[in-house]
């Protein structure tokens, strides 16, 4: 079982908000599309769940074809949930019969309305209203109703938008759970990178319409094909330089950087791989200090605008100057745009 995007574009007039993106979720895995804002995610999960008429490409679930542009199955006719954030709950509707919408003949029903108030963990919300629940129980709803259907496939739109921080990484753990207990194929949008590597078995890389990298987070941090990919980690590092004579040249030295075409050039370093001392020679200068424990985290700015942070087991004066060593072993190199 499996959901595939193939080839899809589309225009929103002179826009391309997609260019060519393919993608498949087979039955159980979870793949998040990720990039930043404006970079396409909603439009090609919109054109997956049907909402958009496809204009180029081809939607399929199990080899079967949902969507080309001559010809579409209705989003309702598919089996296929989404949860999109302006696909609100039925205001007039309790909990419950939320839930119960679409389910209507099933024999089961009322079973499978009772399984999803308990894996959300909403049961006793189940008779009140939308408007008397806080924004992250609706989400749990809204996720609850969509996985009512028993869909084949599950599209979701950063579902944990309007939830804090805290109670995001706890639903994060159970949606996960869920989601493998009910073996979907789901494609979930998000723009945060935490949320992706929490969340992903894969994760789709998305820029200016392109799916520029798709691997799963271990092969992402071990071999990644993009800056995308190599700076999807907590604490990267952001680092320019150019290529010359097949060595990558920065601030912080240089490096041998073999296939990477010559010119303009900047390397991805990963958190921990920067080494600072005082130095009265140094070439930064700490220039921001912020406690983030165990250790510091010191902002250092060196000539021609370049930045690094750093963490030190002590901080250092406000205004010292530094030198830094970095871990070539932990760096990316890719070619500067
Ligand atoms: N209905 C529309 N009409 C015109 N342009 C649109 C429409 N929907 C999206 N766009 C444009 O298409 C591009 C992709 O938008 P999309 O919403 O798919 O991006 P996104 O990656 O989901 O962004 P975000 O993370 O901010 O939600 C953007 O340039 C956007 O302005």
């Amino acid at each position: 079982m499996s959901l595939s995007l193939t080839d899809i574009s589309h225009h929103f007039g002179a826009v391309r908000a997609v260019d060519g993106a393919s993608l498949d979720a087979v039955a159980g895995e979870i793949v998040c599309l990720f990039g930043p804002s404006g970079c396409g995610k909603t439009t090609l999960l919109r054109l997956a769940a049907g909402l958009e008429p496809l204009q180029a490409g081809e939607v399929a679930l199990d080899g079967e074809t949902l969507a080309t542009p001559d010809w579409q199955t209705p989003p309702e006719k598919r089996p296929v949930g989404f949860v999109f954030q302006d696909y609100v709950l039925f205001p007039h509707l309790t909990v419950e019969k939320n839930i119960a919408f679409g389910l209507k003949g099933a024999r089961d029903a009322k079973v499978r309305i009772a399984g999803q108030l308990k894996a959300f963990g909403i049961e006793e919300l189940a008779r009140r209203y939308p408007h008397e629940l806080s924004g992250g129980q609706q989400q749990r709803v809204a996720l609850a109703r969509a996985m009512a259907r028993k869909p084949k496939a599950l599209l979701l739109d950063e579902p944990f938008a309007s939830i804090d921080v805290a109670l995001r990484r706890r639903l994060r753990e159970e949606l996960r759970r869920v989601l493998k207990e009910q073996k979907a194929a789901v494609l979930l949008v998000t723009h945060d990178a935490e949320e992706a590597l929490a969340l992903g078995d894969r994760i789709a890389l998305m820029r200016e319409g392109k799916i520029v990298e798709t691997a799963s987070p271990e092969d992402l941090y071990n071999n990644p094909q993009t800056p995308e990919g190599a700076g999807l980690f907590p604490g990267c590092q952001i680092l320019d330089g150019e290529i010359r004579d097949g060595a990558f040249r920065s601030i912080l030295g240089e490096t041998a950087a073999p296939g990477v075409e010559g010119g303009a050039a900047r390397a991805i370093l990963r958190a921990d791989c920067l080494a600072a001392r005082e130095d009265p020679n140094g070439p930064f200068r700490a220039a921001d200090i912020r406690f983030a424990g165990p250790g510091w985290l010191v902002r250092l700015d060196g000539p021609d605008k370049t930045s690094v942070t750093v963490r030190m087991d002590a901080p250092p004066e406000p205004g010292a100057t530094l030198s830094v060593a970095a871990d070539w072993s932990k760096a990316f190199i890719f070619r500067g745009e």
